[in-house]
């Protein structure tokens, strides 16, 4: 474990500046790692550095630990001091079933011996544990969901199937565009559910991480376990289902997950990018399971909804933000959600730099000019970066770093090719706002995604997708 432990922060060096890494990395204490369920505690020094850890490197320990064990390793993060005491290996059933997808531990009881089991410490570990393994983001509730309009339906939906999971609407089905709130609102209902005390086995997943299980079970021969893991859950909650286009035997999985969880009322919510019916290359049983329960959309927020959430989320990060601005900003960003929290961090960011205490709408002019140029029609090539990482899901940087991952150099070469269909760049240049790269190497990009584009549907879509995005 100390060996995988050097590697990681080896390689989290690599990856984040090094203040960031004195700050929170090096803080961290690796604990144990649990054989028999593939889990890694480890151990920060206090309360806030363990939610942020747990928020922002989570996943990148994770990926690290999955690479290094050559098996899907799920990090546990703990307070120091608290328990923090290697656990004993478990055995028996239980035990095995860790072995399952993303260290499936089933949600059992915790494995750390924080104290009596009766005792509020144990309760509050548990609870922490159930958080957990949720994989749900504790910032994302009803509470700071601003509704209006364009949400309404979906914020009442979501409300009554946190009451009520798995007996009035099964699926909740929600889709709508990028940035829209449909992550936020499903979050939510899992910490609804989490929060009312009811033991119930809660997991996000993204659709993506819940293909790459199944890959990892398809290796490991795992299915069984898989199975049993996820069709023991009491809420699934799955994001983005639209990444299962043309992956059959994920579809299949899930069909079965579908139909168990389904027949024993434990409830199921999706997000997608469109509803049911138009979802491509996805299996004609799993579109009319979709469209069984209730189908809601969310739209993009009008002007007063977008005025709301700027006041709502200025106020929460502590900035005093007058109603003028927030119009001023609201009538010229109108996308998403998404785009008004950039527009906001950017706006402080500048007033706290040029030392300008009160938010006016000059202020904003300036500090959003790039923003503002794009929607008045004017795109540059830094928001075609900063739309196709946010799409992706991936860091900005990637755009110009040299790392070549699949996951990484794709979406780098359709920033590429929208780059040379959005501006009036040339090839050179764009190359050089990609890290200076060669003209060839983005030429060989364009072509490529072109290619793509007339032949995969879902790359067409996606690219339709960020068309309209950056057109505004
Ligand atoms: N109604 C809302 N009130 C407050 N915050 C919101 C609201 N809608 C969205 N947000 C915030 O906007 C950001 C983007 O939302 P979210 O990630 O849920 O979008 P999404 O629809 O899932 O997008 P994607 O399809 O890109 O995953 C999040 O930080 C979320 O908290």
């Amino acid at each position: 474990m100390k060996d995988f432990w050097q590697t990681c922060v080896q390689r989290l060096e690599q990856d984040l500046p090094s203040q960031q890494i004195s700050a929170w990395i090096r803080p961290l204490v690796p604990l144990a790692f649990d054989e028999a369920e593939a889990v890694l505690r480890v151990s920060a020094p206090n309360r806030f550095k363990l939610d942020w850890v747990r928020k922002n490197f989570a996943h990148q320990i994770e990926t690290l630990a999955t690479e290094w064990y050559e098996r899907p390793v799920q990090v546990v993060f703990e307070l120091a001091g608290a328990g923090a005491s290697p656990a004993p290996a478990r055995s028996g059933p239980a035990a095995r079933l860790g072995a399952g997808p993303d260290a499936a531990t089933a949600q059992a009881a915790p494995t750390t011996p924080v104290a009596t089991p009766a005792s509020p410490v144990a309760n509050a570990a548990a609870a922490e544990l159930a958080h957990d393994r949720s994989r749900l983001n504790t910032d994302l509730t009803f509470d700071n969901f601003v509704t209006g309009k364009a949400n309404q339906l979906a914020r009442a939906a979501a409300l009554q199937v946190a009451e009520n999971p798995g007996v009035s609407y099964n699926p909740l089905f929600l889709y709508g565009g990028v940035g829209l709130g449909k992550t936020h609102l499903i979050h939510a209902i899992g910490n609804a559910l989490l929060a009312s005390g009811k033991g119930a086995r809660v997991r996000y997943v993204h659709a993506d991480q819940y293909v790459s299980d199944v890959v990892k079970a398809y290796q490991r021969k795992a299915f069984d376990e898989f199975k049993r893991y996820y069709h023991s859950l009491d809420l699934l909650l799955i994001d983005d289902i639209q990444f299962f286009a043309g992956k059959n035997r994920t579809q299949e999985e899930f069909f079965y997950a579908f139909e168990a969880m389904v027949a024993q009322r434990k409830q199921i919510i999706i997000t997608s990018d469109t509803y049911p019916k138009e979802l491509a290359n996805i299996d004609s049983r799993l579109i009319s399971r979709f469209d069984s329960g209730l189908t809601v959309a969310i739209e993009p927020p009008e002007l007063e909804m977008r005025v709301a959430i700027l006041l709502r989320k200025a106020q929460t990060e502590g900035v005093t933000m007058p109603e003028e601005v927030a119009f001023f900003i609201a009538k010229h960003l109108r996308s998403n959600v998404r785009e008004l929290e950039g527009a906001l961090r950017k706006v402080s960011a500048y007033a706290r730099f040029h030392g300008r205490e009160v938010l006016t709408v000059d202020v904003c002019k300036d500090a959003l000019k790039d923003l503002l140029s794009v929607s008045n029609g004017q795109i540059t090539v830094e928001n075609i970066q900063k739309t196709v990482a946010d799409f992706y899901k991936i860091k900005v940087a990637d755009m110009y770093s040299k790392r070549r991952p699949a996951n990484i150099a794709m979406p780098r070469q359709v920033a590429m090719y929208l780059a040379k269909e959005l501006t009036q760049k040339s090839l050179p240049e764009i190359g050089d706002l990609f890290g200076g790269r060669d003209h060839t190497t983005v030429l060989h990009a364009v072509r490529k995604i072109s290619d793509a584009r007339s032949k995969q549907t879902e790359l067409n879509h996606a690219l339709h997708v960020l068309e309209q995005t950056l057109k505004g």
